[in-house]
């Protein structure tokens, strides 16, 4: 018979400041598989179906976001809402997320606003004006980010701070706006983090220091916010992709780096669609039991 009787109360109490459910009266049956009564191929899309779900994305207008937002309607969120600085690009995108697929019946509601995510008030009022219109938010993907490149020793305060306010102050901005409306609202919900593989490796050539600490940030809020907001029923988890053929990685001005880049990736380069399958998994029920965990998209990069 074990004598092990877990931690310290006093201890556990400090270390889990959220109320420990008591255990149930009786023990749940222990489930062995979701969806008896329907077919294999029904449980298979149930499980990673999205039907119904409400949605934003912010930076949405371009790359990693709008290939990320496009998987989520093909899974069968019905309402969309992209968050974009550009303007122009972001009304230009819409284009994207209708196709001949959608007949009028099940065609989504997919709006653009401008939102800079790094000013609360904008985007305080664009969260709650989509929640009004939408009635509820069960999706939210951080994809607006921005990166640049300069050594440590020259780079001007201003430049670092705005990465980090991009980054990682509007990617809590957004996630706090739309966790107070699910707190509200008593709902649930996903949120997903873009971070980077560069947020665990000094990423090289380039030297980006500001870019790559503000990515250790995101791995950090995602772990934060999801320790706050597990009693909330909401799940928080980010992602970390590698070197993805976007304008970012895969402009005309990286073409230099990207040479390097492709010498040290086992996989090559990725393309925005490769991250669509963990996106889909951390915001269905597929991913019900995960929060606070980043899932490397990398090819193989950061095993080195
Ligand atoms: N492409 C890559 O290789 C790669 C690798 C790892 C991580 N990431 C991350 O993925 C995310 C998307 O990258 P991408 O390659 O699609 O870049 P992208 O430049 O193609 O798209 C980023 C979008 O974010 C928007 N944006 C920038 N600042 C904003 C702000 N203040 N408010 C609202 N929107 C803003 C831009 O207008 C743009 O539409 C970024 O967070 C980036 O750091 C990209
Ligand atoms: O980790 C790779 C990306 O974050 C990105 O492609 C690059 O490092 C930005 O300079």
């Amino acid at each position: 018979m074990s004598t092990d009787t877990g931690p310290p109360q006093g201890q556990l109490k400090y270390m889990t400041p959220f109320p420990i459910a008591p255990d149930p009266p009786t023990p749940k049956p222990i489930p062995d598989i979701i969806h008896p009564d329907r077919s294999l191929a029904e449980r298979a899309a149930a499980r990673f179906s999205l039907a119904g779900k409400h949605a934003i994305v912010t930076g949405g207008a371009q790359g990693l976001g709008l290939v990320s937002a496009r998987a989520l309607l093909d899974h069968g969120v019905s309402h969309l809402a992209i968050f974009d600085v550009d303007e122009k690009q972001g009304e230009a995108a819409l284009e994207h997320y209708r196709d001949a697929s959608m007949n009028e019946e099940s065609k989504p509601v997919v709006v653009f606003k401008k939102v800079d995510v790094t000013d609360e008030a904008m985007v305080n009022e664009a969260v709650q004006d989509v929640s009004h219109n939408f009635g509820t938010i069960d999706i939210l993907l951080c994809f607006a980010g921005i990166t640049d490149s300069k050594l440590a020793v020259d780079y001007p305060i201003e430049q670092w701070r705005r990465i980090f306010d991009v980054n990682v102050h509007g990617s809590f901005l957004v996630a706090r706006a739309v966790a107070r409306d699910i707190i509200a609202r008593s709902s649930s919900g996903s949120i997903v983090f873009t971070a980077s593989m560069s947020g665990y490796i000094v990423n090289t050539p380039q030297p980006h220091s500001a870019y790559a600490v503000s990515k250790a940030g995101v791995h950090h809020l995602t772990r934060s916010m999801a320790a706050e907001w597990v009693g909330h029923n909401i799940r928080v988890n980010s992602i970390s992709p590698g070197i993805m053929n976007t304008r970012l990685s895969g402009g005309p001005a990286q073409a230099g780096l990207r040479r390097l880049w492709m010498e040290r990736s086992p996989m090559g380069m990725g393309d925005p669609e490769d991250l669509t399958g963990a996106v889909i998994l951390l915001c269905s029920d597929a991913g019900k039991f995960m929060t606070g965990v980043d899932i490397r998209i990398e090819g193989g990069y950061t095993i080195f």
